[in-house]
């Protein structure tokens, strides 16, 4: 998945954002290699998703860099698919919800049929295909928004909070899902509240607060060791934003 032009590494470089007069992020300087699981975390209004979307260009820096690696800018946005906590479904079927993305970006009739077709079957969800995509349940749209993302065979898939909304089932087909993309060779960037759900996905952490980074770690050092204060007490949930 990860031609000449990839979108890897990542660079991102004294990152700020100010709105309303406030600094929101403040100096976030992190890279990113291709096939890594990075899981952002940190207290309410730490500045986690405002990260999340700087990085995918949804937002523009006040100050700093986001370097998407080698590929020019159109194809480099290809190459990265962004989920939210939200899914947003367009007034068709779940299938047609992929083949019109897939359209989008540039791809052949025949072709989007055959790759959403094959999408999703990939996650078990061929049976949802003729459906509305609205009237699924909260959990299955965003099962249908991540098989929607892996269509595009993205390099870097960006998730934000992906599972805030849902039930423990909905939770674990969800964290399935996103493992199965990796094992597909894509790299990860998500977003959660849930220290489990960290532990459970993460080869490596940010840990926010107050829009700076407090601390980046293997996730295993993290969890047993934390370096910082700040993150002893967001661990052990004496930190609140
Ligand atoms: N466009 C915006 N304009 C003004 N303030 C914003 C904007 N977007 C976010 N904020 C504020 O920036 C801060 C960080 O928001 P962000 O959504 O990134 O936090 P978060 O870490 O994802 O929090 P949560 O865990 O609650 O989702 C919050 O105080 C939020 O209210």
């Amino acid at each position: 998945m990860h031609g000449p032009l990839g979108v890897l590494p990542l660079y991102v470089r004294g990152l700020s954002f100010e709105a309303g007069g406030a600094r929101l992020l403040d100096g976030v300087s992190f890279d990113l290699q291709p096939g890594e699981r990075l899981v952002v975390i940190g207290p309410n209004g730490a500045g986690k998703s405002l990260l999340l979307r700087l990085c995918h260009g949804l937002l523009t820096p006040a100050s700093g860099s986001v370097s998407w690696g080698t590929a020019p800018g159109a194809l480099a946005l290809k190459r990265r698919a962004m989920v939210f906590q939200r899914p947003l479904m367009l007034r068709r079927s779940a299938l047609a919800n992929i083949t019109h993305a897939l359209g989008a970006q540039g791809m052949a009739r025949p072709e989007r049929e055959e790759r959403a077709a094959t999408s999703l079957a990939r996650f078990g969800l061929t049976h949802l295909a003729r459906r509305p995509a609205r009237v699924l349940s909260g959990g299955e749209q965003q099962r249908l928004a991540i098989a929607r993302a892996w269509a595009m065979r993205p390099e870097v898939l960006l998730l934000d909070e992906p599972t805030s909304a849902l039930d423990p089932t909905a939770t674990r087909a969800i964290e399935e899902m996103i493992m199965a993309c990796h094992a597909d060779g894509m790299t990860i960037v998500m977003t959660t509240h849930e220290m489990g759900q960290a532990r459970r996905m993460a080869d490596r952490i940010l840990f926010l607060n107050k829009g700076r980074l407090v601390e980046e770690a293997p996730a295993e050092r993290f969890f047993t060791a934390p370096a910082t204060q700040d993150a002893r007490r967001f661990l052990n949930g004496d930190l609140l934003s």
